[in-house]
């Protein structure tokens, strides 16, 4: 991975708008357990309304896994999430209407077709008629998806079918965002879109991404949570997670290799 060239700000200059104290992304304790091994161990951290923070970590560090836990898709051996101060154990309805989540391989439904998939989520969201309609053409929209809209969502290009999990994502509107690696396997020029699209989403929504691209913190984000096998090792400012060091892959080499400053 290149480092940046130093003529360059060594990291973004967005901040989204209206940043309060608001905990919008709550891990508290949150581990999970496969047998013996664990995949996320005692994670906590909490993500304030208008935060867009980055999700970084090796191959196998435990970030979809905490991902899955945060959004109820999975239950945690111990601790608790919550979105919008929803607890997604016990209260994990009320917390989906407020979340979208874009899983790590994207929709999984091959057969259907983008508008298909898309009428299904939104009547399960309690949306119908005029109103789904209106939401549908918006996020084909904003996502460009208009070219496929009727095309099977398993004959579509890997850059597509995630902009069809984005498009399910956004499609009820939610104030908080959960993104699996939003630009894994795009070309890059789905990448610059897809990164356009998060830094508008970034000013009016709370969102968690992971990836494993320095560039894609520095683009997008204000916060970095590092993890690596399964523990935070690292909670700051894209500034702090740079400092003192040549450059973020230096860094990113450091954490992973098992050094810790939470
Ligand atoms: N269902 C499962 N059963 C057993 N082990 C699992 C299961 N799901 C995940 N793991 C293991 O948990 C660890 C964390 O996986 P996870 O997918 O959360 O990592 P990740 O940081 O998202 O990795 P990547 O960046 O490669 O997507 C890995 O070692 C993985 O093999």
């Amino acid at each position: 991975m290149s480092s940046l060239p130093t003529d360059r700000p060594r990291v973004a200059e967005f901040v989204p708008v209206e940043r309060t104290d608001e905990p919008m992304i709550e891990a508290i304790g949150l581990s999970k357990y496969y047998g013996n091994f664990a995949a996320s161990r005692d994670v906590t951290f909490s993500i304030n309304k208008g935060e867009v923070a980055a999700f970084l970590g090796p191959n196998g560090a435990g970030k979809s896994t905490t991902m899955k836990l945060l959004t109820g898709y999975l239950a945690p051996s111990a601790g608790t999430a919550k979105i919008a101060g929803f607890n997604m154990g016990t209260e994990r309805l009320l917390g989906a209407e407020r979340l979208g989540y874009l899983p790590e391989n994207g929709p999984l439904y091959p057969d259907m077709s983008p508008r298909s998939l898309l009428t299904f989520f939104g009547n399960a969201r309690g949306m119908a008629g005029m109103e789904l309609r209106k939401r549908i053409e918006e996020v084909v929209s904003r996502c460009h998806l208009e070219a496929v809209i009727g095309k099977p969502i398993g004959k579509l290009s890997k850059g597509y079918r995630q902009r069809v999990g984005m498009a399910q994502a956004l499609l009820h509107n939610p104030d908080v965002l959960i993104l699996d690696e939003p630009t894994a396997g795009l070309d890059p020029n789905q990448i610059r879109e897809v990164r356009k699209l998060i830094r508008e989403l970034g000013e009016t929504k709370t969102i968690l991404l992971s990836t494993h691209i320095l560039q894609e913190v520095e683009a997008m984000c204000n916060r970095v949570l590092f993890i690596n096998e399964g523990r935070l090792v690292f909670d700051g400012t894209p500034q702090e997670l740079a400092a003192d060091q040549a450059d973020f892959d230096d860094r990113f080499h450091e954490l992973s290799r098992g050094a810790r400053r939470t």
